[in-house]
Formats: structure tokens, C-alpha cells, sequence
């Protein structure tokens, strides 16, 4: 596959040519508020009256059942689906209903869906580096030879993911949870507000899961991370509010200990191993 179709083909949205938006307002409250959200597909309903807020700077963990409607909400709030009602603001400026998916992802809103996209036959650096051109406040810069300031953020993200001695091989023979984290790194590129992180640990080994607790623990404060995760023993690890979602809805919000005690969790996710699930 071309290189060219290669972007082309990749799920994630990028902003070459969205004009620069107004900053997130969070002075008055936080920074993602979905009220009385509803979709409904063929008469079924995906999202029933979803309620949630995200405070800025907040490390939130999504669980559910399989088809609870986790990846349709990720999905409303980036744009790629529409509710049939209810309001979806990011931040108090920004109604993200009146956007498109281009528009959202330029407010500073990414999305990390569960399987790794980097480019394989690119290094680690040219990753990043692609990362940083889909950011039009820089693109003539780059185009122009690489400044000392991207250059200084590259290197920045490299600390920060782990990866600044893989920097110069090609992403393809990183291990999976290597490529997990070069392509969060390919979205902190960006300085995103808000990041969405789609099952982060699926398929990693012990040590990657660790290391991944330490990486998204480590990115709260300086952006909001909502993390969809079906691992408990992770989640527990990272956890410091937990939204349980159910047929569509909030069933249960609050630290592990509460939830994982709640008896309507135990009876909707958590089921008859939820002593060893999330001891
Ligand atoms: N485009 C669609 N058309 C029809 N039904 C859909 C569509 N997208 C989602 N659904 C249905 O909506 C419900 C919620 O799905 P969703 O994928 O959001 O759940 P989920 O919580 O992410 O599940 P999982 O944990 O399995 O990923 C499911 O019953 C699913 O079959």
C-alpha cells in the first residue's frame, strides 16, 4: 500500500485544513458535559438519556458490558456519530454538535483506537514528526526545515512514551505495546485538551500494562484522558473515578472501591468472578 493511501485510509482525523479554533473555555465547569444524550439505531437505542461530565485535567475510566455503548459515545463526542438529542459541549464555548469530525479533532480532542496505526516503515521520530504536520499552526515550519521548537517536542514526547532510544528505528518492529504508545505520543504531538484512549491494554504483556498504567497516570493533569478499558486489575491500577455504563446509560460513577461493590454492577459486569475480577 502507498504511503499516500496509507494516510488515507487511517481512521484518525486529521486537521490539515480546519482554521484555528477558539481556545476551551473551562473557567465555568468541565471539560466535556453530555446531557440527556440519546442515539438510536434502527429503533434501538445505542445511548439512552447518557449524563457525564469530565472535569479538566481528569483521568476518567469508561467500563461496561460488551455493548453498553462506550465506543458509540466515543464516537458522538468526536463526531463521527449524532444523537438524535441532548447536548455535547466541550468545554462551555465549544456546542461540539455543530462540528464535524475535522473541526473536533482540531479543538484538541484525540482519539487512540485499540489497534495501533503508525506508519511501520517510518522510524519512531518520522512518526512523530508526521504527527506534528497534521498541526496547520505548524505545518509551514515544517515544511520550511524543522525548528529547535518541534524538534524540543519530539524529544519531549520520546521521554514522556519511553520510546528516545527507538527513536531512529522503524516503528515495525516495535513490540505491540511499544506501538500503543508511539501512537499516543503521535496524538500528544498535537498538545491535545481532551484524549480518548479505546482499550489500551488489550494484547499487552504484564510489564507493558505497567508501564502504560504509569504513561496515562503520568498525562493526567496536563490533558483530560477518558480511558475504555475491559481489564479491571488495569483499571483498578489507574482508576480514580470510574463511569459504569449500562444498556446505554450511567448505572454506577465513583472511585473503584464504590463501584466494584455496587450490587447492580456485580449483576451487569462484574458477575459471580468479581471477587477475583477486581480484588
Ligand atoms: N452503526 C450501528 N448500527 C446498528 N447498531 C449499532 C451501531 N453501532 C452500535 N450499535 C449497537 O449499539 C450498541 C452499543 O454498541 P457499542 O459498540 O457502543 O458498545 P460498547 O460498549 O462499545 O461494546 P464493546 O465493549 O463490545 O466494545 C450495541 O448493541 C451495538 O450492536
Amino acid at each position: 500500500m502507498s504511503f499516500l493511501r496509507s494516510l488515507a485510509d487511517r481512521e484518525r482525523v486529521f486537521d490539515f485544513l480546519v482554521p484555528a479554533a477558539s481556545p476551551v473555555d473551562v473557567r465555568h465547569g468541565p471539560i466535556l458535559y453530555l446531557e440527556d444524550v440519546t442515539v438510536s439505531f434502527d429503533g434501538f437505542k445505542a445511548i439512552d438519556n447518557l449524563n457525564l461530565t469530565i472535569d479538566d485535567g481528569e483521568l476518567r475510566c469508561i467500563i461496561g458490558p460488551n455493548g453498553a455503548g462506550k465506543t458509540t459515545m466515543m464516537d458522538i463526542i468526536t463526531g463521527k456519530t449524532r444523537p438524535d438529542t441532548g447536548q455535547v459541549w466541550f468545554g462551555s464555548r465549544h456546542n461540539l454538535l455543530t462540528m464535524n469530525e475535522p473541526e473536533i479533532a482540531s479543538l484538541g480532542i484525540g482519539r487512540k483506537f485499540q489497534k495501533p496505526t503508525v506508519f511501520e516503515a517510518l522510524t519512531v521520530f518520522e512518526n512523530l514528526e508526521l504527527a506534528m504536520a497534521a498541526d496547520k499552526r505548524i505545518l509551514p515550519t515544517l515544511t520550511a526545515g524543522m525548528s529547535g521548537e518541534i524538534r524540543d517536542r519530539i524529544d519531549e514526547v520520546l521521554l514522556t512514551t519511553g520510546l528516545a532510544e527507538l527513536s531512529r528505528r522503524p516503528a515495525g518492529i516495535l513490540s505491540h505495546g511499544q506501538k500503543q504508545w508511539l501512537e499516543i505520543g503521535m496524538l500528544l504531538m498535537q498538545r491535545p485538551r481532551l484524549l480518548l484512549v479505546d482499550e489500551p491494554v488489550a494484547g499487552m504483556t504484564e510489564q507493558e500494562m505497567e508501564r502504560t498504567a504509569e504513561l496515562l497516570t503520568g498525562l493526567a493533569g496536563k490533558q483530560s484522558v477518558v480511558v475504555v478499558e475491559h481489564d479491571m486489575g488495569f483499571v483498578r491500577s489507574i482508576a480514580r473515578q470510574v463511569t459504569v455504563l449500562h444498556q446505554g446509560s450511567v448505572l454506577a460513577e465513583g472511585n473503584m472501591d464504590q463501584v466494584s461493590s455496587d450490587p447492580r454492577v456485580i449483576e451487569v459486569y462484574l458477575g459471580a468472578d468479581a471477587d477475583e475480577e477486581v480484588a
